[in-house]
């Protein structure tokens, strides 16, 4: 049975929606984000879990939010299952760790990048057009140069599955407001500039990161969902990079390199999914993001 269907079964619990790796759920007028161990890999999602990926991920955006308290409040209520709902308390294998309770916020449906460095879909406008998302940037950038300074690179949330389209910053404004477009742009930069310093401290670059914002009754922008996680930003290690190229992905690097490795029999253009991945490389994949948390947190992953 899928955490969805033992959640979904649990009186006052509604299951609200699913991303590709997480499940939103509804308790008691707060908000479920359960973590899975679930990984994508050239939009896919692959069939083998990551064991602990969900709940590192989750201990990640906790210590991320400590971080940036003095910054920006966020949506979180509590992340221990005692504090839950009753009905909830006995998922404990299912919550562990890998759960945050929210408050229910009016999303901002704004896709918030933070862009340090050229990369991705940045990139790919900027061969095209000398910009990203509108903004002019000098020439002779190459996949992953630093930007002079970071730029906020909005996109419009795409479904599911789908990549989300980027726009400028006129047409952010247009769709929620001059005042609100400034704010979030405002905020995405401020968190990146206080989170690419504390990683760039630990070896770590956060070259680019996606951010979702909500707002209270009162108005009050909050940062919402999961926040600067492997799965919502590019982290490269700092000793390995060399712009002109594809830098190394921190954590996906290993299921990449597997994927497009004879080994795998897989061709990423066939329109076929990636088969199942081997222990070693789940192994070595769990390791990174075990790495990852600790290198970032200074804390050991238990
Ligand atoms: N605090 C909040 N208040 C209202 N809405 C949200 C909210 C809505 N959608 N998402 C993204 C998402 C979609 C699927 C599964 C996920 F776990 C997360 C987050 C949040 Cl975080």
């Amino acid at each position: 049975m899928s955490d969805t269907e033992i959640l979904a079964g649990v009186p006052g619990v509604r299951h609200l929606g699913s991303g590709k790796v997480r499940e939103l759920f509804e308790v008691d007028g707060n908000l479920l984000l359960v973590a899975s161990d679930r990984m994508s890999a050239y939009d896919y999602v692959l069939e083998t879990p990551i064991p602990d990926k969900g709940k590192i991920l989750t201990q990640l955006s906790l210590w991320w939010f400590e971080q940036l308290a003095d910054v920006v409040p966020n949506h979180l209520v509590t992340t221990d299952p005692a504090m839950f709902p009753v009905e909830l308390r006995d998922h404990k294998d299912v919550l562990s760790g890998r759960s945050m309770l929210c408050e229910r916020l009016s999303m901002i449906e704004i896709e918030c990048v933070a862009r340090g460095y050229l990369t991705g879909s940045g990139l790919a406008e900027y061969q095209e057009r000398g910009t990203a998302c509108g903004v002019p940037l000098p020439a002779g950038l190459v996949d992953g140069s630093r930007l002079d300074y970071p730029i906020f690179t909005p996109a419009a949330k795409a479904a599911v599955g789908e990549h989300d389209e980027n726009i400028d910053f006129a047409e952010t404004s247009e769709r929620v407001g001059a005042d609100l477009a400034a704010e979030i742009r405002d905020l995405t930069l401020a968190i990146y500039d206080r989170a690419h310093r504390i990683a760039a401290e630990r070896g770590i670059i956060l070259a680019d990161t996606k951010f979702e914002f909500g707002r209270r009754a009162d108005g009050t922008v909050v940062l919402a969902d999961e926040v600067l996680t492997p799965d919502s930003s590019r982290f490269w290690p700092a000793d390995q990079w060399e712009p002109g190229h594809a830098q190394p992905s921190y954590d996906k690097q290993y299921v990449r390199d597997w994927l497009t490795s004879p080994a795998s029999g897989w061709d990423r253009h066939s329109g076929e999914a990636p088969p199942p991945l081997p222990d070693e490389v789940i192994e070595r994949t769990r390791a990174r993001y075990v790495e990852a948390y600790e290198r970032l947190t200074g804390e050991a992953f238990r």
